[in-house]
């Protein structure tokens, strides 16, 4: 599992742990590993051109030490000071007595012309979101000459606890980080300003509370994917009600079911209007169309808006069975709900749901998708390119994988349709929603191979994405 922890949470373990050690001991080890990963970032330091900005605080301090290493491993190391008279003293003088260089203020643009690389201390976890106009004037020169840029512990500007990116804000290739993530490094918009993210152990890990945010990786999720006995049959896997599509969008329904024949569940009934109903039979021989007994349902996508399908919706919810909710199913889910459910909105329809502008859940992804977990008591999972999954209760994880070729038409009814089957298999709604999108976010990826997919490639190789990950179990 991939966890990250709040800016208060890493405060206290970071007390505990250096109560511990001698002082100095932690900024040595997040300064290693930070010139380590410039160094391999680089291929070799000799002759390499680096620029540290360097903040007032210990995110600079950290890079002046780096810079320190890199440059008796043979780099030329510059620095630019944002506040001279309160730079780190033990970094300054590392740096200088190892030949690096301060860069005078009239130099500055001279320095970022000739740089490979340029590594951000500018703030870190004690860093307020956005950045003063001296910080903000060098990084736009960074960004003009497209110098590539290594953030220390996170891109400065970001906010560190939510992700969230009020400009201006530093947009890193590659993050290093130190001790375990911040939320912003893996949620959006801070996840894509992060760039790669690679995580140095300094000895944190023990003295760490329970994550405020986790990400699943390939082990967590071979652990939680549902197989069959050797004496399981198709009721005893699970079998899932699909109610999308109608007489104008029977895309919908084919895609979604399609998605749920690729989950483990053992049957996909579908339910819905009669010219839909023959496209899923003829696509999909194996489906059984009308109602019957069923462990989950899937409800919403290509519904249409038609009056009587709330009444669908409220069936459907009011069964006591767990219940994925889709697109225009998220129109008629109004109170507050019971039971197992998962709301699988998009920024558009959350936005719509709590009545503010898309804009507004763009940029607090993660807050929204709280708020409205709350407000609906029901599990939330905000697509996007970190698709987050969010618990009444408050846990939230994030997924890591995908490409940009997934966001594609019907990739959505896709997910739904794996989702639900993970529901009808028997898993929680946060287990089903995170599963289900690191499937979809997988198969989208062995899919594309690097170019575009149609939504029905996904579901086609979302066995083979099973099959890889159980790989990893054995
Ligand atoms: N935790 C750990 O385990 C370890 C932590 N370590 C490292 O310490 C880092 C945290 O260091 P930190 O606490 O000194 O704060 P930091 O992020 O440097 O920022 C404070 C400075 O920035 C300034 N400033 C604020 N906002 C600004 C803005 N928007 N734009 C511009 N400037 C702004 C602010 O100025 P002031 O408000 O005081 O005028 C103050 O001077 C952490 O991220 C990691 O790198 C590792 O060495 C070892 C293990
Ligand atoms: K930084």
């Amino acid at each position: 599992m991939r966890t990250a922890h709040t800016v208060t949470q890493i405060r206290a373990a970071e007390a505990a742990l250096m109560a511990t050690l001698p002082e100095g001991t932690l900024m040595e080890r997040a300064a290693t590993g930070l010139a380590v990963a410039c160094a391999d970032y680089l291929g070799g330091t000799y002759g390499a051109g680096i620029l540290i900005i360097a903040g007032s605080g210990d995110n600079g301090g950290d890079a002046l030490y780096a810079g320190a290493r890199l440059a008796r491993r043979g780099a030329r190391v510059d620095a630019i000071l944002l506040d001279p008279a309160r730079a780190h003293a033990g970094g300054l003088a590392a740096l200088r007595d190892a030949g690096g260089q301060v860069v005078p203020e009239k130099s500055r643009a001279d320095a970022v012309a000739r740089a490979d690389l340029v590594l951000d201390g500018i703030v870190g976890i004690g860093g307020k979101p956005g950045l003063r106009p001296a910080a903000a004037e060098v990084v736009a020169l960074v960004e003009r000459h497209g110098v590539p840029v290594v953030a220390v512990d996170v891109p400065s500007g970001i906010d560190v606890d939510t992700g969230e990116t009020p400009e201006p804000h530093v947009r890193a290739t590659v993050t290093v980080t130190f001790g375990t993530h911040k939320i912003g490094l893996l949620v959006d918009p801070g996840a894509t300003a992060a760039g790669a993210v690679h995580l140095v152990d300094i000895g944190l890990s023990p003295y760490l509370p329970e994550p405020a945010l986790s990400a699943l990786q390939a082990e967590d999720v071979a652990e939680r994917l549902p197989a069959p006995e050797r004496t399981s049959q198709k009721y005893s896997r699970g079998v899932l009600g699909v109610m999308a599509g109608s007489t104008q969008y029977t895309g919908a329904a084919v895609l979604a079911v399609g998605g749920a024949l690729a989950g483990p569940a053992g049957m996909v009934r579908y339910v819905g209007p009669e010219q839909p109903a023959n496209f899923v039979r003829a696509r999909w021989p194996e489906v059984v169309v009308g109602e019957g007994r069923v462990q989950a349902w899937v409800v919403g996508s290509g519904l249409g808006t038609e009056p009587h399908r709330a009444e669908d919706v409220s069936r459907v919810l009011g069964s006591g069975l767990p219940v994925l909710v889709d697109a225009d199913g998220l129109r008629h889910v109004l109170g507050r709900l019971e039971g197992q459910v998962l709301l699988t909105p998009h920024e558009g329809e959350l936005a719509r749901m709590l009545d503010v502008e898309r804009e507004e859940v763009a940029t607090h992804r993660l807050r929204s998708a709280r708020e409205a977990a709350r407000r609906w008591n029901a599990t939330v999972l905000l697509k996007g390119a970190t698709t987050l999954v969010v618990t009444p209760e408050g846990e939230a994880r994030v997924n890591t994988t995908g490409t940009p070729w997934v966001g594609t038409a019907g990739s959505g009814d896709v997910l739904s349709g794996i989702c639900g089957s993970l529901l009808a298999a028997g898993l929680s709604p946060l287990d089903a929603g995170s599963v289900g999108s690191y499937l979809h976010g997988m198969a989208g990826v062995l899919a594309s191979r690097g170019g575009p997919i149609a939504a029905e490639d996904i579901a086609r190789t979302v066995p083979e994405a099973y099959r890889r990950i159980r790989a990893v179990a054995t």
